[in-house]
């Protein structure tokens, strides 16, 4: 029986394929141009980050690609289908890990399950085993308000993988904490990216957290936001901790400086 296999094979669609996307905000008779006509494409499996200014829209791409927000312009598809609204197959995490305080770690882990109609035995299962990969064995039981920040970032990284999303969407998740929880959870999530391959795009501020976890590193410019710049980041995988003692790590560092330095004279 003839079989596809390598160029018979049907292109795979990219994981995101982002056309002429635009967004302006309209309030009254206010508009805010936050995004310019943009295209992007990322391919399954990439680990890519978005950085630039302050207000130059990566949180509006990022929402535009989770179907939260439409944009005024263009078409966004994920796994080439359009989207029109959330897609199930989409994982989100943001700065605030917004737990509900009533449920237990476990429990809030697995909310996604639970609105699926999927929380039975194996769902759980998952729960404890990704709160036993991020760091949270034996906090099952507890619940948000006897949790650090750090811990509830884990809470909420979990819940945003439990559902096995092939795509996970994160909007600065360690934004708010110190710069060595902010290592130590950058390990587990390159952890958990190397255990069970998926697509991630990554909003962050924090240029060597880009370098150390990204393949791609997408540099904006300032409002109206458009991509300035489209870096690769060649250092070998699987990256550790020791990664950040490396000059090839300062090297890449100060080359992602330099676009975000001119991403942000490109407006002016
Ligand atoms: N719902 C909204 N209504 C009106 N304007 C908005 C809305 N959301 C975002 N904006 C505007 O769009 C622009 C881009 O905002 P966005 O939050 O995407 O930027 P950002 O790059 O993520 O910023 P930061 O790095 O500060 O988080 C800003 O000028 C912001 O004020």
């Amino acid at each position: 029986m003839a079989t596809l296999t390598g160029s018979q094979a049907p292109p795979r669609p990219a994981a995101i394929a982002l056309r002429g996307v635009s967004k302006t905000f309209t309030r009254r008779s206010t508009a805010v141009r936050a995004l310019e006509p943009s295209d992007l494409d990322i391919e399954p499996g990439e680990f890519v980050s978005l950085i630039g200014p302050s207000g130059c829209g990566k949180s509006t791409l990022l929402k535009l690609m989770a179907g939260l927000l439409e944009p005024t312009e263009g078409s966004v598809s994920v796994d080439g289908v359009l989207v029109t609204e959330p897609l199930p197959q989409v994982g989100v995490a943001f700065q605030k890990p917004t737990l509900l305080r009533w449920r237990t770690v476990l429990d809030n882990v697995c909310l996604p399950l639970d609105i699926a109609g999927d929380g039975g035995p194996d769902g759980r299962c998952r729960a404890r085993g990704l709160l036993e990969m991020i760091g949270l064995a034996g906090f099952e039981k507890h619940y948000p308000r006897e949790l650090s920040g750090g811990m509830e970032q884990r809470v909420a990284i979990a819940r945003s993988l439990v559902g096995r999303p092939s795509l996970l969407l994160m909007d600065e998740p360690f934004g708010a904490l110190d710069e060595f929880t902010r290592e130590d959870l950058n390990d587990e999530l390159l952890g958990v990216w190397q255990s069970e391959p998926k697509t991630v795009v990554f909003v962050t501020h924090s240029i060597s957290e880009a370098v150390f976890l990204s393949d791609r590193i997408v540099v904006m410019s300032v409002r109206p936001g458009r991509v300035h710049a489209d870096i690769p980041v060649r250092l070998s995988r699987p990256r550790d901790r020791g990664l950040r003692d490396k000059p090839e790590f300062y090297e890449a560092i100060r080359h992602v400086r330099a676009a975000l330095d001119e991403a942000k004279g490109g407006g002016r």
